[in-house]
């Protein structure tokens, strides 16, 4: 059940207003993405890593994954625009694995149990993402107005990794590309595509860092983590 696994990490980290790529913020030491690649190094199941950065950046994560001695990172290439992009600039350097996982930098706390769970659903489906079902009630808003509350009983959030047979998502990708179709998850495309994907539960830990507030609970589970290692 091996796998290579994307790592966009290309993005500005805007809505984090940390004044600089939320990539290289530190956490317990280490730079967030160093916490993300860790994940994929300690996974057996992974052969692979391919990371994708700012291309004014991409010294400075060479040197991180020098400096961290993360051994499987096959590659470190130039993102673009949008988050797509930048996947799909991974996509094509992708050589060796006929399943190919994709998962976002900013997501540190992605369980190895979730990854194994969701690699063997795509194995047979093609196409699997990571998701949870939402804890909060939705509302449909126009003009700072309750429009419609949406039944959430089928709304789930959906996380990475999203696992994919190569061929799959790479067709899904130059499909989207030609009709300029932009999704904000590559599932999304196979979706477009006319393609069913999978959902496999995974769990609420597995959070993106996007704004300050997360943070919080990213400290909080990397102290609770700690806590539990020193107790065993
Ligand atoms: N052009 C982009 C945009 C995003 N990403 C990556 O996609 C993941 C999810 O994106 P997001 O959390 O939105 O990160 P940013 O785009 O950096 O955040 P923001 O939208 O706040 O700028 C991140 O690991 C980010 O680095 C990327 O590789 N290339
Ligand atoms: C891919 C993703 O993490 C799935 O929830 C999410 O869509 C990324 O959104 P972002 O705005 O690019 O962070």
């Amino acid at each position: 059940m091996d796998y290579v696994v994307i790592i966009p990490a290309a993005g500005q980290g805007k809505r984090m207003n940390a004044g600089k790529n939320k990539q290289f913020l530190m956490l317990e030491g280490a730079p967030l993405i160093i916490h993300t690649l860790r994940v994929f190094e300690m996974d057996e199941w992974c052969s692979g890593i391919i990371l994708v950065g700012n291309k004014n950046e991409l010294s400075d994560l060479k040197e991180a994954v020098n400096d961290y001695q993360i051994e499987k990172v096959l590659k470190v290439v130039p993102g673009g625009e949008e988050r797509q992009h930048s996947v799909y600039e991974g996509l094509k350097v992708v050589d060796q694995s006929s399943r190919v996982l994709i998962h976002d930098g900013a997501r540190p706390f992605v369980s190895i149990d979730s990854i194994h769970k969701l690699v063997i659903a795509a194995h047979d489906s093609g196409a699997a993402v990571l998701g949870v079902p939402i804890k909060d009630t939705v509302k449909h808003i126009e003009q700072k107005k309750v429009v419609k509350t949406v039944d959430r009983n089928s709304l789930w959030a959906v996380q990475t990794p999203q696992a994919f047979h190569l061929s799959l998502i790479l067709s899904a990708h130059l499909k989207a590309a030609e009709q300029g179709y932009l999704g904000t998850d590559d599932a999304s495309l196979i979706e477009h595509a006319g393609s069913e994907v999978t959902i496999v539960e995974g769990d609420y830990l597995n959070i993106k860092l996007t704004t300050k507030e997360d943070l919080l609970f990213a400290k909080a589970i990397l102290r609770e983590r700690k806590e539990h290692h020193n107790n065993v």
